[in-house]
């Protein structure tokens, strides 16, 4: 049987924007890290690794696509999943689709053709992990899952990523540490609160040297 393999030309990438940013005290999307916003950095280290990209928000973007949630009521990771997931089904010739977080930019820069290595079978799902923590919101999905993820959204109230990923065949890969001058950064450290704004300007800086 021939290998499966997967090239940037099968993979659309999706930003995922569309959460409440409770802890933030306002949208993530357009919080300043350096001289850019959150979400230019992420769609600047997304972009070279995919072959389009579009933005999960209720706002607009910058000179991207947004596809809004169509499950109403902000709920959760998984709304945006599903919302990446369907929109990625309707582009030719895309079969898989590519998850990121807004919050989250010193992603890595191969994280894509990492995930698209690890896949080995057309209906399996890649999910990054780092310091033995998995990290289900980056992703790479088959679009062909989109009407089981549509049918398990109506009965699984809960709708937690995890539960989603129990269903299916699952791979995960390990992304090391980043070397930087100040120590190693786990590259999925996510801003949540102010304070966490705060490290990542260090950390910005730390990668700048
Ligand atoms: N599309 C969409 N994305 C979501 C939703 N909830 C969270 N996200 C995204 O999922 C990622 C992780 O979100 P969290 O950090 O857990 O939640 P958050 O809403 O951003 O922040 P908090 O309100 O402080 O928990 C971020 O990229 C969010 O934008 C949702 O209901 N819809």
């Amino acid at each position: 049987m021939a290998e499966f393999s997967l090239d940037r030309s099968d993979i659309a990438g999706v930003v995922l924007a569309g959460g409440r940013s409770q802890r933030m005290g306002r949208d993530k999307s357009g919080v300043m890290l350096g001289a850019e916003s959150l979400l230019h950095h992420v769609l600047d280290r997304l972009s070279p690794q995919v072959f389009s990209v579009a933005v999960n928000a209720d706002a607009r973007a910058e000179n991207v696509p947004v596809i809004p949630d169509r499950i109403p009521g902000k709920a959760g990771p998984m709304a945006g999943i599903h919302a990446a997931m369907t929109y990625a089904s309707g582009l030719p010739k895309v079969s898989h689709v590519v998850t990121v977080s807004v919050d989250c930019p010193f992603f890595p820069a191969d994280l894509v053709a990492r995930l698209a290595a690890a896949v080995e079978r057309p209906s399996q799902i890649a999910i990054a992990s780092s310091e033995g923590r998995s990290h289900p919101v980056f992703g790479l999905w088959p679009v062909t899952l989109a009407a089981d993820l549509e049918a398990w959204i109506a009965t699984d109230e809960k709708r937690r990523v995890r539960d989603f990923l129990l269903r299916h065949d699952v791979t995960e890969v390990a992304f090391p540490l980043h070397p930087t001058r100040a120590s190693l950064l786990d590259p999925f450290f996510n801003i949540n609160t102010p304070d966490d704004l705060v490290e990542a300007e260090r950390w910005l800086e730390a990668l700048r040297a």
